[in-house]
């Protein structure tokens, strides 16, 4: 949107969007009905909030599409890494969820979602978290490892369910992670009928006056907010525990830090602030040391992606047509598992896809044009086997945990935006089929000097030597 004075009839108007960086819309008016509504009172009003910051974008739909195609844990070995608060009082962790003492209506919830044993995290995070008095708490680990079935778990214990009004607080970055994180506390709170929840996101519009019976809220940082301080839902002076979900996409999120901070600062000292993330760069660090004081911290080492139990290769080729013939002749092989073929970008993926597809190959597309469900669904038939190859792209498949992949196939070597190796992406996508010592084949198709050049200088990063292919020939 540039900066130009724009005039819009909201009667002519299908959608509008409006982006939360208000300087992109200085001078635009929007005319509703009668009132004229101003930049600043836009989005609020019209709901509808779409953060121009394509890095949100993809953080936030890289998390949803986690949590949609996450049916169960992954497993790390790595073992946790604590800072208390207070080194001396007795740090303890957890083998199972009788040691937690937990309601029994929540133990059966807990039951019922088949968790049998706390996970990696959930071990010593949970009894901090159900600590009395409580404890702060900073936690640091990969997506799927458990976190928020942690802190529902918290929250739900926390709740006195004879008091009818908000007590516990959970704040998402999007209105899709809510709904996500809002189902799990639905599901763990299923034998605990008398607990109720509320969704704080766009769209719930409640009635001036009214005061929320629920206990526990769940909501996006904007219309918690409002809830707080403008609509007067909630008396933030009553919350006892606040849990900041996603903080690393919260930080890609304009406006959402500075949100989060003014519902922070409303609540009672003595309110147990939880705060959660998969990453923990500079940003997103100093941001949770503003949100939580005295915290206890938590972190699970991400998996040492190692390039060991990964046979590697490259074909060399003379062009994209003859790459592609080099896929069809190594085709047979390759599908006597699973394959990941990895493109540049979007249009030759799709390219490729329908070019194996012409050929009578059966393959999977995933691309970043489709919606993040559409994504999940994708990615869940090629989980179970409904397809042997999924053709993808790097940005599309960040992130992306598929673990029963054994073959990577990069159609085009990982570069990034300035045409450099992408060292991180290559050990990401590789990384995958070696996981947990099963043995992986990597292979790196190659079309000219500069690809060429490419896997030299990635090689030369890893110090890994990849032994070449000769093209038509496979043991
Ligand atoms: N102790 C457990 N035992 C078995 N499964 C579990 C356990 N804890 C969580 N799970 C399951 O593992 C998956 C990931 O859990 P959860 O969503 O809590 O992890 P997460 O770290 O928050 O991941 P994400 O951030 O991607 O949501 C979910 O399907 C959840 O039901």
């Amino acid at each position: 949107m540039t900066d130009h004075h724009l005039q819009l009839n909201l009667a002519e108007t299908e959608l509008l969007v409006v982006s939360t960086n208000p300087s992109l819309y200085q001078n635009v008016t929007i005319q509703l009905g009668s009132s004229t509504i101003t930049p600043s009172k836009t989005a609020r009003n019209l709901g509808v909030m779409i953060d121009d910051n394509p890095k949100c974008h993809d953080k936030a739909a890289q998390s949803l599409l986690n949590k949609l195609i996450r049916s169960n844990l992954v497993n790390t070995t790595n073992q946790v890494e604590v800072l208390q608060r207070d080194p001396t009082s007795p740090l303890y962790s957890v083998k199972s969820f009788e040691e937690l003492r937990l309601k029994p209506q929540l133990l059966q919830g807990v039951y019922a979602m088949g968790f049998n044993r706390p996970s990696k995290i959930q071990e010593t995070a949970l009894p901090m978290m159900l600590a009395e008095p409580p404890q702060n708490l900073i936690a640091q680990s990969q997506s799927g490892t458990g976190k928020t079935a942690a802190f529902v778990l918290a929250m739900l214990s926390h709740v006195d369910p004879e008091n009818k009004w908000p007590q516990c607080m959970c704040v998402s970055p999007t209105y899709e992670l809510a709904l996500q994180t809002g189902k799990v506390i639905e599901q763990m709170g299923k034998f605990y009928p008398e607990v109720q929840l509320v969704y704080a996101i766009r769209g719930n519009k409640l009635e001036r006056g009214t005061k929320l019976q629920e206990q526990i809220v769940i909501g996006t940082p904007g219309t918690v907010l409002d809830w707080c301080q403008k609509l007067k839902f909630i008396d933030p002076r009553k919350i006892k525990v606040f849990v900041l979900d996603e903080a690393d996409v919260m930080i890609a999120t304009q406006g959402h830090q500075d949100q989060s901070i003014r519902i922070q600062r409303m609540l009672p000292k003595t309110c147990q602030m939880l705060l959660f993330s998969a990453t923990f760069e500079d940003t997103v660090w100093n941001f949770a040391k503003r949100i939580v004081p005295d915290p206890n911290i938590i972190k699970l080492k991400r998996e040492e992606e190692t390039l060991d139990t990964i046979k590697q290769y490259y074909v060399i080729c003379n062009s994209k047509e003859e790459k592609f013939q080099a896929l069809c002749n190594i085709y047979g092989a390759i599908t006597i598992a699973q394959a990941m073929i990895f493109c540049h970008t979007r249009k030759t993926a799709g390219w490729l896809a329908g070019e194996l597809s012409r050929e009578g190959h059966q393959v999977a597309l995933l691309s970043g044009e489709m919606q993040v469900e559409q994504r999940a669904a994708v990615i869940e038939r090629f989980r179970d086997g409904k397809e042997k190859v999924l053709v993808t792209t790097n940005v599309c498949a960040r992130g992306i945990d598929v673990e029963q992949v054994s073959v990577v196939i990069n159609f085009d070597l990982p570069v990034d935006k300035d045409g450099n190796p992408d060292n991180e992406t290559y050990l990401h996508r590789i990384g995958r089929t070696g996981r947990f010592g099963k043995r992986g084949l990597a292979i790196n198709m190659v079309d000219s000097r500069f690809s060429m050049n490419i896997l030299d200088r990635i090689q030369e990063h890893f110090s890994k030597f990849i032994k070449t292919k000769q093209m038509n020939v496979l043991d």
